[in-house]
């Protein structure tokens, strides 16, 4: 059960009454999540049941996460299925629950689809392009806080846990992305806020269709095309080997070039930018792994699965 910080039933009905979301009928700690803290709220309004979520943020800090609730807000106001943050009379969708910065969304239906066909990743990447498309006039600037800048801080605190030939590949991953990160090709790519984290376990599907798009608290300003990886390297591979399947990479992209076509650049970058994606997790998850944070990381997950993508990844490039 991902509940971090316990939050009692008088003062989630009292933030419910506040933002005008109605009376408190039920409540019940998220399972799942390894981040923050999520209850289920359900109220009354009206006559009318609504489902929201309320989330604690145990990680991020008042000050980052504005970028992230009106992006959500901006997503949310051009049709694109996100929760959308709940503002008080004041207008705020930042509040303070228990000393912790917190928000109150409204509850995506369906469910996540964990082994995903065509049909699926076609939907993801209609709606990732969608949602590219959607950000680029939003105002607020933030890097991606887990970027290149984080990588080269992070592997040297991760690389005396592993083996010499795990080391030798993470170092020679960051050498090329540091490489690459310097060239004109890289820095012509088009960029913008993007989500940064879209894999499987932050889509919702209701009865086949796309229902919702969630946890944006990755998101940040990057090349569209490091989006577009991390969606592939999850959606479109097979688990056990991290292999590509070329059916659902082929579904993916071309629903994603439907709305929005690759640059000539992009095309040529994407294997590399894949790679990029690859690595952004492998070192997230090592770093989980062997440095946890205190009741933060409930159950990390398994960094070796996104050292076999980055592998597959470049044995697709040398091949
Ligand atoms: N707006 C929403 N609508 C419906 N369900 C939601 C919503 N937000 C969160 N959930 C549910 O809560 C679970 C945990 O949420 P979320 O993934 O955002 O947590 P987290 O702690 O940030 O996790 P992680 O970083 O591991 O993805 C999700 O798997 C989903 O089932
Ligand atoms: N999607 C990330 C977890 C953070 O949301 C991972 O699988 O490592």
């Amino acid at each position: 059960m991902a509940v971090f910080t316990e939050v009692s039933r008088d003062e989630a009905a009292a933030l419910m009454q506040r933002l005008g979301l109605g009376q408190l009928v039920a409540m019940a700690g998220c399972a799942g999540g390894i981040e923050n803290t999520n209850y289920f709220v359900s109220t009354l309004r009206d006559g009318t049941r609504h489902e929201w979520v309320l989330t604690l943020f145990e990680r991020l800090t008042h000050a980052q996460l504005p970028f992230y609730l009106y992006l959500m807000q901006h997503l949310a106001a051009k049709g694109i299925p996100v929760p959308d943050p709940q503002a008080d009379g004041d207008g705020a969708i930042l509040h303070t629950v228990r000393g912790k910065p917190a928000a109150v969304v409204n509850r995506l239906r369906g469910a996540s689809v964990l082994d995903p066909g065509p049909q699926h990743c076609a939907q993801v990447g209609a709606m990732l392009a969608r949602m590219h498309l959607a950000a680029r006039d939003y105002p607020r600037q933030q890097p991606n806080l887990r970027g290149l800048a984080w990588w080269n801080e992070t592997v040297p605190v991760v690389l005396p846990y592993l083996q010499p030939e795990q080391a030798e590949l993470l170092r020679d991953e960051l050498a090329y992305q540091n490489a690459l990160a310097g060239t004109d090709a890289y820095r012509r790519l088009p960029a913008g806020p993007v989500h940064a984290d879209l894999f499987r376990d932050n889509v919702m599907f209701e009865d086949g269709r796309l229902s919702g798009v969630f946890d944006f608290y990755f998101a940040g300003c990057d090349t569209w095309l490091f989006d577009l990886g991390v969606a592939l390297n999850d959606w479109c591979i097979d688990l056990a080997s991290g292999h590509d399947d070329p059916e659902r990479v082929a579904a993916l992209l071309q629903a994603y070039e439907s709305v929005r076509p690759l640059q000539a650049d992009e095309t040529a970058l994407l294997p590399a930018l894949r790679r990029a994606a690859a690595l952004r997790f492998w070192i997230s998850r090592l770093w989980d792994w062997y440095l946890p944070r205190q009741a933060s990381v409930l159950k990390p997950h398994d960094p070796t699965h996104f050292e076999r993508v980055l592998r597959a990844r470049r044995q697709e490039v040398a091949a």
